[in-house]
């Protein structure tokens, strides 16, 4: 029996003050450990920490898309309202299709956490055979928002030509209708 190539899942920090080593990175460290919590099938990380620059987001992500065949890519800050966030804008730029009902679903379930939740433009959508997913540079907000979405992500990733991922069913159940 041939055994599955490892999915990849890009990790990108988006944070100018991290890029620079203001403060240490605490974003793409906490997306590994909840994806090391949730997917069980094997996976390789291809991580980046990049400024708040919208043509620098917008080339990480085609080329972890593009040449690095990421099938899944979590982004982390920049989603907010100042003038240099500018990841949902990059995700747009360089996705053919978008995937509003993520960020509906992460804003949503982190309006239970804090009031200012609304004030993240996340979104997520497809390149090629990748999905990306925004979520706010708090690095709190990553559990929520991860657990939030992650039941669908497998079947999605099905649906666009992209790595099977499996998911330990104690932790997130993945959600794949009966075809
Ligand atoms: N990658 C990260 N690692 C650790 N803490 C972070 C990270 N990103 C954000 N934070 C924390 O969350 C707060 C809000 O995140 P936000 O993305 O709005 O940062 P920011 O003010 O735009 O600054 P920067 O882009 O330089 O991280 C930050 O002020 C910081 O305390
Ligand atoms: N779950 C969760 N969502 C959250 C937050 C948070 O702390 N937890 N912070 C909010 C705040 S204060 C902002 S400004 C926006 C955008 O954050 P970003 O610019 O760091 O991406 O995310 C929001 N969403």
């Amino acid at each position: 029996m041939t055994s599955a190539k490892p999915a990849r899942i890009g990790i990108v920090t988006v944070s100018d003050r991290a890029s620079q080593g203001i403060y240490e990175d605490k974003g793409g460290p906490a997306i590994r450990e909840e994806l090391e919590r949730i997917v069980v099938s094997p996976w390789e990380p291809v991580a980046r920490v990049i400024p708040d620059d919208r043509e620098g987001i917008a080339a990480t992500l085609i080329e972890l898309a593009d040449q690095e065949r990421c099938d899944l890519i979590v982004t982390t800050g920049g989603t907010g309202p100042a003038p240099r966030d500018v990841t949902p804008e990059a995700t747009e730029q360089v996705c053919e299709k978008m995937m509003p009902g993520f960020g509906e679903l992460m804003r949503s379930v982190s309006l239970t956490v804090v009031p200012t939740a609304i004030l993240s433009r996340q979104t997520a959508g497809i390149r090629g055979s990748s999905l990306i997913v925004n979520l706010p540079g708090k690095p709190s907000a990553i559990h929520d928002c991860l657990m939030a979405v992650f039941p669908a992500i497998p079947y999605c990733l099905d649906l666009i030509g992209a790595a099977r991922i499996d998911t330990d069913p104690l932790v997130c159940k993945a959600f794949r209708p009966k075809s």
